[in-house]
């Protein structure tokens, strides 16, 4: 057996009742893990410590949750988007007592697609480029949080299109052009559960650093060099 998949992992949970609570309870259930710490909007549950935080909410709940890291001396794993400077410089302090991993995005598509965007962007130097990303009509934040990652791994301002439609989970596609030709690169997240999965390798990734404030990239790359 995987020998990460012997570990349970006692874990608190910022953001329970939300759509990505409910996916991470339920593949983290079914590898034994526990849920000690429940948190949502009225909602506070503790039971125990901690061994590390996932926070899965609002950019208004991440003061808060970053207060809480502080109070159990417990790593954090965050995908919340819309994060503001301040909420960044925060999360850095934190990461100075503690490992943090955040990231816009914890599928691992998105971690390949983004290597293979900072590798190969000077090939459209010259090109047109713009992005599509589509996602379910409750998301509150647009841009998305990924389309602000895979721009930024472009390195230059590109046009975002926002569609909020049905349940999408997610879709981004970057778009190349020219008078003569057109490229598009599209990820699509089937379901909610392969953002789980990343947000599992994330939190046993903690549990094994120190301090220090990481990227998903960071996580795979510890996997890859095991
Ligand atoms: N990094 C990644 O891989 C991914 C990131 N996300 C991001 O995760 C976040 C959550 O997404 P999703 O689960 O779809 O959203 P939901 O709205 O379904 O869930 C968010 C939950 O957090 C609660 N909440 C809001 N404000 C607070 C607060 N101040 N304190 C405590 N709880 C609060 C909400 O309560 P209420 O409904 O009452 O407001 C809700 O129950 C978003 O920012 C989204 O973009 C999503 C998927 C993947
Ligand atoms: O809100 C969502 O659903 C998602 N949010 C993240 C984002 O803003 O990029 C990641 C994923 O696309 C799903």
């Amino acid at each position: 057996m995987n020998r990460l998949n012997t570990v349970k992992i006692r874990y608190g949970l910022v953001g329970a009742n939300g759509k990505m609570g409910a996916e991470i309870q339920s593949y983290f259930s079914s590898l034994g893990d526990l849920c000690v710490l429940r948190k949502d909007m009225g909602v506070f549950e503790e039971i125990e410590r901690p061994q590390v935080i996932i926070d899965f909410s609002s950019p208004d709940a991440v003061f808060e949750t970053i207060e809480l890291c502080r109070k159990f001396n417990c790593g954090l794993v965050i995908g919340t988007t819309a994060l503001s400077e301040e909420h960044f410089a925060k999360l850095k302090e934190l990461a100075e007592h503690v490992p943090v991993v955040q990231s816009y995005n914890f599928s691992t598509g998105i971690a390949i697609l983004r290597r293979i965007i900072k590798e190969y962007a000077s090939y459209f130097e010259d090109w047109d480029a713009a992005m599509v990303e589509i996602h379910h009509n409750m998301k509150k934040d647009a841009p998305s949080g990924t389309a602000k990652m895979l721009k930024q791994a472009l390195g230059r301002d590109i046009p975002i299109s926002s569609i909020r439609v049905g349940g999408v989970f997610g879709e981004h596609t970057l778009i190349f052009s020219n008078s003569g030709e057109t490229v598009e690169i599209t990820h699509r997240a089937l379901s909610r559960r392969a953002f789980a999965i990343g947000v599992r390798n994330a939190a046993l990734f903690v549990l094994e650093k120190e301090k220090g404030f990481f990227s998903y990239d960071d996580v795979l790359e510890s996997a890859q060099a095991r």
